[in-house]
């Protein structure tokens, strides 16, 4: 019996036909486990030789920092596959969104990210009872630099790690019409800034107010945005006050140039459609974009129209604090800064007596007996805090010298 089997399979295989036939299936066979083998192939050559990988699960605790640096990313603003969670913020919650599970493509630093978010998957991610899954997220950077990943996994620790961090981030519009990744400045506390008494706390406890009044807001169904206009000469601190209310709030500050001839009305909307969340919309020097309803166009592109349209889409991106400041409240369209638009109007003024002596005594704590003597020696005269600031840096050493010279400074701050 098996001498039969074995006189049919040499049989065969002298026969032509069938050791062919045999050689081009296991030829198949071969060539299909290459061909199904080969992306991760490719994959795993690319990945070894051409990208950098990092790796943080949630229960490190820089796992925290990036959720939260994602979620400040503007890269999130445009992300249509969300995670939602509630955040502490001060003593309140708030919601939070941040780029969910999958993979998502974005650039930091002029690198190209590619960011997984996974939960429960693998071993480590495992959901068992009782226990909270693990959630992954895995970064990827087009660049064999290492420094490259570690440096940004630096700056998350250090701005979003932590409540200690000293800096806020300022967001810009890129030349080709998109938010710029984060940049940051110091924060600025608010006492640093000199103003007329009590108005940069009023201005404080409002904006807390509304950031902690979502649901205020949305249970009488008006939309969760305010808008501040900051008007008086130049010199005055509308910048520095705003910059003092973002580090105080914890918000970032995303600057847009209305000036600049590179955006157009189109380009306006989707920038302020994609604002950066939890930031302070900051347009400056509104006066010098548009002067009327006449004057149609702005710089190249913006038309008055479009500006109204953009900011009212806003609307869509809720819980935005938007300020716009001017040196010439009068030359502004009252379309621009209606209620609903602009919800307070705050006049930064000229420093006088008392708010010039603080400054004083903040510039010269050994020498706060000189503060009185200073004021007497400006005469009642009105200065923009820039030029005293000037005065007091020039004599930074000199406290009395800043006193003999007081009436050397102008009553009037240059005009623009
Ligand atoms: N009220 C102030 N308190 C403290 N520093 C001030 C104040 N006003 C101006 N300064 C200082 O003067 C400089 C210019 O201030 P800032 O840019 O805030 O003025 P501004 O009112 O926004 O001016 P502009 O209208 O020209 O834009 C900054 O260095 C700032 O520190």
């Amino acid at each position: 019996m098996l001498e039969a089997l074995s006189q049919a399979v040499a049989a065969q295989l002298n026969n032509q036909v069938f050791t062919g036939g045999l050689a081009l299936g296991a030829f198949g066979v071969v060539g299909a486990a290459i061909l199904r083998l080969l992306p991760s192939l490719l994959r795993f050559i690319v990945e070894a030789w051409f990208i950098t990988t990092v790796t943080v699960d949630s229960r490190s605790p820089l796992f925290e920092a990036l959720v939260a640096w994602f979620a400040a990313h503007p890269y999130n603003a445009r992300c249509r596959r969300l995670t939602a969670a509630r955040v502490p913020q001060g003593d309140a919650e708030v919601l939070r969104l941040s780029p969910g599970q999958g993979s998502h493509f974005l650039r930091e630093g002029g690198v190209l990210l590619w960011i997984e978010r996974s939960v429960g998957v693998g071993k480590e991610g495992m959901v068992s009872a009782g226990r909270q899954p693990v959630e992954t997220i895995t970064m990827r950077a087009l660049s064999r630099d290492r420094a490259v990943l570690t440096n940004l996994l630096l700056t998350v620790d250090r701005q979003f790690g932590g409540r200690d961090s000293d800096c806020i981030a300022v967001h810009m519009v890129e030349s080709y019409g998109e938010w710029s990744g984060r940049t940051t400045i110091r924060r600025r506390p608010l006492s640093s800034v000199f103003l007329a008494d009590g108005v940069g706390e009023a201005l404080l406890e409002d904006a807390r107010t509304f950031l902690a009044s979502e649901a205020w807001y949305r249970t009488r169904g008006i939309p969760w945005r305010r808008g501040y206009l900051l008007y008086g000469p130049p010199g005055t601190g509308k910048t520095s006050l705003i910059r003092a209310l973002a580090s105080e709030l914890d918000l970032d500050l995303s600057i847009v140039n209305l000036a600049s001839d590179r955006l157009d009305d189109q380009q306006l909307c989707a920038l302020l459609g994609t604002a950066p969340a939890r930031s302070v919309l900051l347009f400056e020097d509104i006066d010098a974009v548009f002067r009327d309803r006449d004057a149609e166009t702005a710089g190249r592109g913006i038309t008055f129209s479009g500006l109204l349209n953009a900011i009212d889409g806003v609307m869509s991106q809720e819980g935005h604090l938007l300020v716009m400041t001017t040196n010439h409240l009068d030359r502004l369209d009252p379309a621009l800064i209606r209620p609903g638009r602009i919800d307070r109007r705050q006049e930064i003024g000229l420093a006088e007596g008392g708010q010039i002596a603080r400054m004083f005594r903040a510039f010269y704590p050994d020498r706060r007996d000189l503060a009185e003597a200073f004021v007497a020696a400006l005469d009642g005269r009105a200065l923009a805090p820039a030029a005293l600031q000037g005065h007091f840096l020039q004599y930074r050493s000199d406290p009395e010298g800043a006193v003999r010279t007081a009436g050397t400074l102008g009553a009037q701050p240059p005009q623009p």
